[in-house]
């Protein structure tokens, strides 16, 4: 296994730069999720480490070892493709240890190996199969199995649950995660779905614009994000934002002139202009609020419920598990915890 090192990583495609100055350092064994939106430079980035791409500017280091100039073949890395890339003339058995028939691995090795990997794959009725012959889901087993058995110093995820219906993603997002546990192997998974990243990576990059946009362990990004882009990209459904001015006496005032109580911030000024943040989750409804919002909509979920309501106009949503929130009426009492509240700056960064 191994450390992967990106140093002032750039990416220009012409004219077009698309990632600015890269820098991360990522341990052995850690699991690493780049996720942002789509255009967000985050599958160049993954394919650079890859030796597809080149680099345009900066340095990528596989275990202290300098391998811009390396061809991927060389650099002992696997890329699991979210199309599969099997050969479909060849079986389950075949395509998982063509890299080691390739490299003249001895028969007896490669045989055991492969029995090993379709093992632990779930894969073993379906070995002498065609890819044709297979679900979406085996398809991309075999795709893992095939990296599986080269013992790769890290692996490279580029989307790989993204062509399958949404019972067998959660499903094969578990099944990444055990195999990982399970190998211990320094992987890199790119996605732009939030709980993916949310529920499988050691730390999410999350990416904007070809910028890092914040570093971090799931929960860190989640409870402190530092800016609005990671704020409303991470969690689902999005946290509400409120803009207003900042009162040093410890409040944000919205446009409306409702007064919501913040903890002081040392670094805003007196009327500076702010953004509140709040997940629909921390709203509290409580009977004895003086603050009345409108409901608009309610939205059963079964788990829960999502309520969209308005503040004069303002609208944001409270997700809540009590099902007395379906018999609402057209208005209820809501109250903005403080120690739930964020607030970000005009530049948009988190300000505390
Ligand atoms: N070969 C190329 N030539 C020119 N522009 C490219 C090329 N490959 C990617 N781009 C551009 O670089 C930007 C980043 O693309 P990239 O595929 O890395 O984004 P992404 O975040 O992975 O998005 P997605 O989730 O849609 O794949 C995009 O604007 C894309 O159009």
């Amino acid at each position: 296994m191994a450390s992967i090192e990106i140093s002032a990583v750039a990416k220009s495609f012409g004219p077009f730069a698309v990632l600015h100055g890269i820098d991360l350092d990522i341990a052995d064994s850690e699991f690493i999720v780049l996720v942002g939106p789509s255009g967000c430079g985050k599958s160049t980035l993954l394919r650079m480490i890859a030796g597809l791409e080149s680099v345009t500017a900066g340095e990528i280091s596989i275990d202290g070892r300098r391998v811009n100039e390396l061809a991927p073949k060389d650099r002992d890395i696997a890329m699991v493709f979210q199309s599969y890339a099997l050969y479909p003339h060849m079986s389950v058995a075949d395509n998982m240890s063509y890299s080691l028939r390739l490299r003249k691995t001895a028969k007896e090795k490669i045989a055991a190996m492969v029995s090993d990997a379709g093992a632990k794959l779930g894969l073993a009725p379906l070995m002498e199969r065609r890819p044709k012959a297979l679900s979406g889901g085996q398809r991309q087993r075999v795709a893992m199995g095939r990296a599986i058995v080269r013992q790769p110093k890290a692996f490279l995820f580029d989307e790989p649950l993204s062509n399958l219906d949404a019972r067998l993603r959660e499903q094969m997002r578990a099944e990444i995660k055990k195999l990982h546990a399970d190998l211990g192997a320094t992987s890199i998974y790119v996605t732009h779905d939030q709980i993916e990243a949310m529920t499988l990576a050691d730390r999410i990059v999350a990416m904007h614009g070809g910028v890092v946009q914040q570093v971090g362990a799931p929960l860190d990004l989640y409870d402190r994000p530092a800016n609005l882009f990671v704020a409303g990209f991470i969690g689902s459904p999005a946290m509400n934002f409120l803009d207003g001015r900042y009162a040093r006496e410890g409040a944000v005032v919205l446009p409306d002139g409702t007064r919501i109580p913040v903890a002081p911030r040392e670094n805003l000024a007196e009327g500076a202009q702010v953004t509140l943040g709040i997940r629909p989750e921390h709203v509290a409804i409580v009977p004895e609020s003086p603050m009345e919002a409108a409901v608009e909509l309610i939205e059963p979920t079964g788990f829960g419920i999502i309520l969209h309501l308005s503040l004069h106009g303002l609208p944001f949503k409270v997700f809540t598990l009590d099902r007395e929130a379906l018999k609402a009426g057209p208005k209820v009492p809501v109250a903005f915890p403080s120690q739930h509240l964020h607030v970000f700056d005009a530049e948009g960064n988190r300000a505390d």
